[in-house]
């Protein structure tokens, strides 16, 4: 039977956070959009699962207008918009004018477009929400991810202008995580190393971002924020 929720549309849900998060708002009922940039065995389990998935490289403003027009082929309308789709890119993947411009694609143009041009489906939802996922590395600069921690702040601040640009109608918010998931090659040193930089010390895994997501598309009266998820790394 087909939902009468307007569907939620999270970028890069191919793996890891945005997956989880779209696999736990289908099983929380919600109808989901995912966009993928490469196949992986986690975009054909959403499609079993029910979601419809959209193929997009957030690389150029033509792709992000082509996915944009694709979106509003397959719907209407939308609950929220969830801005996952990232890379975490170090000045050594490559030249570092290639580097600032993939970053600040994926980042900061493929939200601001789409923010822009969807807003109209967030309408036609009777609550609504853009939620961009930036990094709690932002407070303090990165000297390894120059590029990556300046397109981050750059989402930050992308909350604060779409927040006053779309009230009452729209809420924005950020959620500003630090390590969720260690990656399979990650080292026993850099393991130890990464979780003695927080207070509380562990590896929370994907579900501390779903339940932030769920804070914000759940609380009415919040909007501007950027919620901080970082295990304490500000008070160690
Ligand atoms: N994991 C962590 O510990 C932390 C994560 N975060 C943030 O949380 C979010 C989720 O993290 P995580 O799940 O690890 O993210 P990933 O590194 O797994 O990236 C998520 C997805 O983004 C997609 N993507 C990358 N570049 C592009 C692009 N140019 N166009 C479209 N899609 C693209 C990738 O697609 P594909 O691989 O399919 O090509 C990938 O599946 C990210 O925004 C991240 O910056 C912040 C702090 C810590
Ligand atoms: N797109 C991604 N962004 C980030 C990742 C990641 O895997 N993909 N990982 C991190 C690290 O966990 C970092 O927080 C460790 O201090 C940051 N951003």
């Amino acid at each position: 039977m087909a939902s009468s929720l307007a569907p939620v549309l999270i970028t890069g849900a191919s793996q890891r956070i945005g997956l989880h998060c779209a696999e736990r708002l289908l099983d929380d009922g919600y109808p989901v959009i995912v966009s993928y940039r490469s196949e992986r065995p986690g975009v054909q389990l959403l499609r079993d699962k029910g979601a419809m998935a959209i193929q997009a490289d957030f690389s150029s403003q033509e792709s992000v207008m082509t996915f944009i027009a694709q979106l509003k082929d397959i719907t209407d309308r939308l609950r929220a918009i969830v801005h996952n789709a990232s890379e975490w890119l170090a000045e050594t993947q490559g030249d570092e004018g290639d580097v600032f411009m993939r970053m600040f694609n994926v980042h900061m143009l493929a939200p601001y477009l789409i923010n822009l041009h969807c807003a109209e489906l967030l309408r036609r939802s009777t609550t609504a929400d853009i939620i961009h996922i930036g990094d709690d590395v932002t407070r303090k600069g990165s000297s390894k991810h120059i590029a990556y921690c300046a397109s981050k702040a750059g989402m930050d601040n992308l909350t604060l202008s779409f927040a006053a640009r779309y009230a009452p109608d729209i809420k924005v918010n950020g959620i500003a995580p630090a390590m969720l998931m260690f990656k399979p090659d990650d080292d026993a040193a850099y393991r130890t190393n990464t979780l003695a930089k927080s207070a509380l010390g562990i590896e929370p895994g994907p579900d501390v971002i779903y339940q932030s997501l769920r804070y914000l598309m759940d609380n009415p009266y919040v909007t501007g924020t950027t919620l901080t998820v970082n295990g304490g790394r500000h008070v160690k």
